[in-house]
């Protein structure tokens, strides 16, 4: 049951409490109305989250207010004024700023040459670079950051790049910032980083929205919350004392959530998988481990700690590493990702938009790729052989689609991320990596893709997770491996682990 908080009428001396009102807007695409009448409220100086399902719309209702593309009708105000917003540069013309997850940083060039690409400084024909660098200090100053802008961005681990992101924005005098999923790619450290700069940027006047899919961090940073649910309000208020992870999910999802009947304890078989020393120069050292039929096992630690990189040999990836691999007891050299998958070894790799879909293609050409040759009939691909299995996966996965042949980019993100399992599960491989499988999807979905893995691996296929998250790795797996500057450092059997002996390990720490 959708529920709508009533606003309070809002007079002409409270109105301008808010920089923003977006009111009413609709919004489709094609035949498919995706925001039906939304309304978001956004204050002077506060973090203010936009949550909701995948595919629900909120970074439609974002890019609308980007000028990414105009909205099909409905009002937005800026500082109680009604305004159209008729482009990017515009928005941008108007302090609004799009950080999107993907960074658009060029990482050959200085801090100062990015913060200021396109609108650069110059003085008599050449490039002020004095006046640039000098600008790119003050507004680092200003987000208190130390920070020399003449470093390449290629030397910047992750936080920073986000950072200059900020910066650049403010450059261009934005007073609202739009953040969408900052912390996908960021490990524990640098998100406390981008928090405090957001911190110091709300005290300075700035306002931000706020998109992610990890309540704990909108409990910890949010002034206040909106929820859309299949493109309409919800509920919006003020994060207090009441409002917790497991009420905001049940807002998102409009039920309660609970994930105590998730693991199942099980009879593992045989040894699948098992390395002896496997080590790659400059990723990772001397890797033992194995996993049985049937056996989750996860890999966590903080990222850049080797683990994609270590899975990404064992698929095949890398022709040089020495060490052993074995198969079902048989030793394999895996030099190449044909052979990984002729061995029954499927991949879900961490970063989807550059390797895990294919952006030209659709839905239903996505998901039958790695069985493409088992679906032809003669020379030929037999269309309701390829249409039956999306239709399965898309019921099996709850896929938002609104029609299996539009492309793959038309699809929300995390939407998109259920598609690329699709295509591995597809493939039915006796072992199954999935690194960062969760990535950008909803506390529901999320949910549902625990309960196919743990399907999975009831039905004997052997899963390894690659994860950040603890808690991901502690609801299910059977044993846990945490890693550190390319190295196991400590193996734990499902009982013995926990968060916190977790990070201890994961940051260099030993227990007992
Ligand atoms: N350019 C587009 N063309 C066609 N459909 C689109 C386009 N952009 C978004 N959609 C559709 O609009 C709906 C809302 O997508 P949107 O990306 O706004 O969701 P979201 O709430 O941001 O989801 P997520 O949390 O997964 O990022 C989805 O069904 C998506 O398929």
């Amino acid at each position: 049951m959708v529920q709508i908080i009533p606003q309070p009428v809002i007079g002409v001396q409270q109105m301008s409490d808010y920089i923003l009102e977006m009111k009413s807007i609709h919004k489709s695409f094609g035949s498919n109305e995706v925001l039906h009448g939304v309304d978001f409220r956004l204050k002077r100086s506060e973090i203010h989250a936009l949550l909701g399902e995948n595919g629900t719309g909120k970074s439609t209702l974002m890019n609308i207010l980007g000028g990414v593309f105009p909205a099909g009708s409905g009002e937005i105000l800026l500082d109680g004024v009604r305004t159209t917003i008729a482009s990017p540069a515009d928005a941008q013309q108007k302090g609004i700023a799009f950080i999107h997850q993907e960074l658009t940083l060029i990482n050959d060039l200085a801090v100062y040459e990015n913060l200021f690409l396109g609108n650069e400084l110059k003085k008599g024909g050449f490039l002020d670079v004095a006046q640039m660098c000098q600008r790119s200090r003050a507004v680092l100053e200003r987000m208190r950051v130390d920070l020399d802008p003449r470093t390449l961005v290629s030397e910047l681990d992750a936080s920073y790049k986000q950072i200059v992101e900020i910066a650049r924005a403010l450059l261009r005098n934005a007073r609202i910032l739009i953040m969408d999923e900052p912390t996908t790619a960021l490990t524990e450290v640098e998100i406390r980083h981008v928090f405090a700069i957001m911190a110091s940027l709300k005290e300075q006047g700035v306002s931000i929205v706020f998109i992610s899919h990890k309540l704990k961090e909108v409990v910890e940073i949010c002034d206040s919350y909106t929820v859309m649910r299949d493109g309409h309000n919800v509920i919006a208020g003020p994060v207090d004392d009441r409002v917790d992870e497991t009420l905001l999910a049940k807002h998102m999802v409009g039920k309660e959530l609970s994930d105590d009947e998730l693991y199942c304890p099980r009879q593992t078989g045989a040894t699948v998988l098992e390395a002896v020393g496997l080590t790659r120069e400059g990723e990772f050292r001397d890797i033992s481990f194995r996993v049985g039929k049937g056996e989750i096992v996860g890999f966590t630690g903080l990222l850049g700690d080797g683990r994609s990189e270590l899975f990404m040999t064992i698929f095949g990836c890398n022709k040089h590493y020495s060490g052993e691999i074995y198969l079902n007891g048989e030793r394999r050299t895996m030099h190449t990702t044909t052979r990984a998958c002729g061995c029954g070894i499927g991949y879900v790799p961490r970063n989807r938009k550059e390797n895990g879909i294919i952006r030209d293609m659709s839905v239903l050409q996505n998901t039958s790729i790695s069985i493409i040759n088992s679906l032809k009939r003669l020379l030929f691909i037999d269309p309701q052989k390829e249409q039956e299995l999306t239709a399965q996966f898309v019921n099996d996965l709850n896929i938002k689609v609104n029609c299996v042949d539009d492309s793959i980019t038309s699809l929300s993100g995390g939407n998109q991320q259920k598609v690329v399992l699709s295509k591995w599960l597809a493939a039915n491989p006796q072992l199954i990596v999935l690194d960062n499988p969760t990535q950008g999807v909803d506390v529901g979905a999320k949910l549902e893709i625990y309960h196919i893995i743990m399907k999975l691996a009831q039905q004997g296929m052997s899963v390894i997770v690659l994860s950040s998250e603890a808690q991901e790795v502690l609801k299910l797996c059977d044993r846990i491996y945490v890693m550190y500057h390319g190295e196991i450092r400590k193996e734990f059997q499902r009982a013995e682990a926990d968060a916190e002996k977790i990070m201890v390990v994961a940051t260099g720490g030993v227990v007992a």
